[in-house]
């Protein structure tokens, strides 16, 4: 005698909430595919920057970096300061400071371009920046280097 077979029955797996159709979780998974195929940058998190910027290279040329992240930088131990919206790390310089370390403490965290400026630097100071370079704020934060901004003679290039 033929015995008809049924199909064994299938049950959810136990991280599967029950209004969600197996069909739904499909959907998802092919609408991330496409969208990684579209715009890689707009499903995969971004690599994250190394924690530490090696000051001057040509990595920190291209890091942009925030007003607020700027402001976490404010110790003797960990000192950087913005002067003409690029941002510097001069904690290995305080020491060596001509003007001391006292008067760059007091920008630590902050924007020392105005600063930096009415202290009569030479030029020799203001290319000396270059070795402390770790990044550039946003467009939105700069005040000299965006279109309108502030135009100085001797903004360094
Ligand atoms: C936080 C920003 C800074 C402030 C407020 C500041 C302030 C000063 C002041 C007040 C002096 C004059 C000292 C005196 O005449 O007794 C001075 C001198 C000097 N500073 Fe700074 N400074 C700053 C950052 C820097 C940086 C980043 C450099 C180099 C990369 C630098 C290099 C020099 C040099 C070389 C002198 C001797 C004069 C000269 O050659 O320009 N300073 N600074």
């Amino acid at each position: 005698m033929a015995t008809v077979q049924t199909p064994p029955e299938r049950s959810l797996p136990a991280t599967m909430s029950v209004s969600q159709e197996p069909s739904d979780i499909d959907l998802v998974a092919l609408t991330m595919a496409a969208l990684r195929f579209v715009n890689p940058w707009s499903v995969e998190p971004k690599k994250p920057w190394p924690a530490r910027i090696e000051p001057g290279t040509p990595e920190a040329k291209n890091r942009v970096i925030t007003l607020a992240e700027v402001s976490l930088h404010d110790t003797r131990d960990d000192c950087w300061a913005v002067i003409y919206d690029r941002v510097y790390d001069f904690t290995t310089f305080l020491d060596e400071h001509p003007g001391g370390d006292e008067i760059m403490l007091e920008y630590a965290g902050r924007d020392a371009s105005t600063a930096f400026r009415s202290s009569g630097h030479s030029s020799m100071a203001t290319k000396a920046l270059d070795r402390f370079l770790v990044g550039e704020l946003p467009m939105h934060e700069r005040m000299y280097r965006r279109p309108g901004g502030i135009r100085l003679s001797d903004i360094p290039e």
